[in-house]
């Protein structure tokens, strides 16, 4: 299903803006779906905002931005097949490749930082992407750092890892991140599928695909239909769709 809004956006995260925003344009609409706007009196909202300008708060109205596409921003080729071929038929996706600084922190914190930067610099509703591979017998590590690790070690230095340890098993873990603009905070989408880590077996145009194995098949021998029904980048990318589907509800039930 596709969105389309007809309405101006308010970019703000800042509660009582929106509220005043809210009042004074019926056309508005909060951009904050998870943040309910409680009911102040117009009064106190005007003295909070003037308050809040004292201290450099400002509230940004974008012109009407429809949530029909949206800017995927990865240089990964393997991640922006899979998007497209999951998320393809429901929003239109367009993709940009940005240098984006990966800060190290927990899974989130590395998503959410690197979805702000995004959207600071595109000035548009954007998406990213943080894929994580979690060895269990180390603790979760690699984790976010997995694409150092493969650079420099490869699937058998990934193996050789686990050497010492009888369990192999590990969790691909995908966080997409998205902020409908400059000065929006990310929203959230997590997917997790257990697997082990084998021998490297299927062929190797996708990262860590031929060493982890779920259900007796690596991740590379699957066909890409199979892997795109059961993966971590499925599991998440259902949980955006979901988002998109309620947002667009409210998003009508407002504008009636
Ligand atoms: O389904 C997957 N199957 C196999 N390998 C995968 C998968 N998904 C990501 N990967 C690899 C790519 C990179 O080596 C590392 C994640 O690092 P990560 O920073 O998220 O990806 P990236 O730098 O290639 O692209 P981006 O521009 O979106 O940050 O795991
Ligand atoms: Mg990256």
């Amino acid at each position: 299903m596709q969105q389309t809004c007809r309405y101006m956006r308010a970019c703000t995260t800042h509660r009582a803006s929106q509220q005043l925003l809210i009042a004074f344009r019926p056309n508005v609409r909060s951009i904050a779906p998870r943040s309910p706007i409680t009911q102040h009196r117009l009064s106190d909202l005007k003295r909070q905002v003037s308050i809040d300008s004292r201290f450099g708060l400002h509230t940004s109205i974008q012109h009407t931005m429809p949530l029909d596409r949206i800017t995927f921003v990865t240089g990964n080729k393997g991640k922006l097949a899979e998007v497209q071929a999951i998320l393809g038929s429901y929003i239109n996706i367009d993709n940009r490749d940005l240098d984006l600084e990966e800060i190290q922190g927990t899974i989130e914190e590395v998503s959410s930082a690197k979805c702000r930067k995004a959207a600071e610099i595109l000035k548009t509703p954007v998406l990213t992407e943080d894929t994580c591979l979690c060895f269990k017998a180390l603790n979760g590590l690699p984790g976010p750092y997995i694409k150092w690790f493969m650079k420099s070690i490869g699937h058998d230095g990934l193996n050789k890892l686990l050497a010492g340890f009888e369990d192999k098993s590990a969790e691909a873990v995908c966080t997409f991140a998205f902020s409908e603009g400059p000065g929006c905070e990310p929203i959230i989408f997590q997917g997790r599928t257990e697997g082990k880590i084998v021998c490297p077996r299927g062929p190797s145009n996708f990262g860590w695909d031929p060493i982890f194995e779920y259900e007796g098949e690596t991740y590379a021998e699957m066909d890409k239909a199979k892997k795109n029904s059961i993966s971590h980048r499925y599991k998440a990318l259902e949980k955006f769709k979901q988002f998109l589907e309620t947002y667009d509800k409210q998003e009508e039930k407002t504008t009636t």
